[in-house]
């Protein structure tokens, strides 16, 4: 099976707020699009993807990721995370009704290709179903089978919300790429340690990381 990726994108500007230790507000926008462009370029690469629809209304965002071939949806409902996740799925099912549909978080930027083939692999065998992050309570992947409405419930402690929802958690071994989202400063390390795309590793190079 392949599948449609929906990725969100909030305004740069205003991304990745608990950063703010790590990177200045002059350099955080520029770190939080390139943390979008690894993961979106990783993504494309995988061949469990078909094509990616990034939801954001940040027009820089909107540029940088469309010359990857990401198409851009913009997040015309204005209403969070996952009203922009829920438009997004909305408008790729209007053209593909029977589309497997997921919902991928942006701030994945040691994500390999391969390791969201069989976390993807994986969830084809179940309506809905999702990976919980490295912190084992949010969530960076949710998946809706044909015929099937994504209901996304990320943010704080999305994990539990999910497995209620009733979608099957993947409980796979050695996927840490599409675990690992940056949220603080030390999940920055753990990526960098994992290994980021080339985008991040450029402007965290300019960072001075303590512990690197
Ligand atoms: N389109 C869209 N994307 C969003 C919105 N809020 C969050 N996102 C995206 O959702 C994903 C997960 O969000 P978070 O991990 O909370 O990232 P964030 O909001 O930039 O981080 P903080 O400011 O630290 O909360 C990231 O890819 C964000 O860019 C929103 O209102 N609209
Ligand atoms: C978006 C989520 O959380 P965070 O903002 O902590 O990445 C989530 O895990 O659903």
């Amino acid at each position: 099976m392949q599948w449609t990726l929906v990725i969100p994108v909030k305004p740069l500007a205003r991304a990745k707020s608990r950063l703010s230790d790590t990177a200045h507000d002059g350099v955080r926008p520029g770190l939080a699009l390139a943390f979008a462009q690894d993961t979106v370029a990783a993504a494309l690469a995988c061949p469990a993807v078909k094509d990616v629809a990034v939801v954001t209304d940040d027009a820089r965002a909107g540029r940088e990721l469309a010359a990857l071939g990401a198409r851009i949806v913009a997040d015309e409902p204005s209403g969070g995370l996952n009203a922009a996740l829920a438009h997004g799925a909305a408008v790729v099912r209007a053209e593909r009704p029977e589309c497997a549909v997921a919902a991928l978080n942006a701030d994945l930027p040691a994500l390999r290709p391969l390791e969201l083939s069989r976390v993807l692999d994986a969830a084809a065998e179940f309506p809905r179903a999702f990976l919980a992050d490295a912190a084992a309570i949010g969530t960076t992947l949710l998946t809706a089978a044909p015929g099937l409405e994504l209901l996304p419930a990320f943010g704080p402690d999305s994990r539990a919300r999910h497995r209620a929802s009733g979608a099957v958690e993947l409980r796979l071994a050695a996927v840490d790429s599409v675990r690992q989202d940056v949220d603080t400063g030390d999940d920055l390390r753990t990526a960098l340690a994992l290994g980021v795309g080339a985008r991040t590793a450029a402007v965290a190079a300019q960072l001075l990381i303590p512990g690197q």
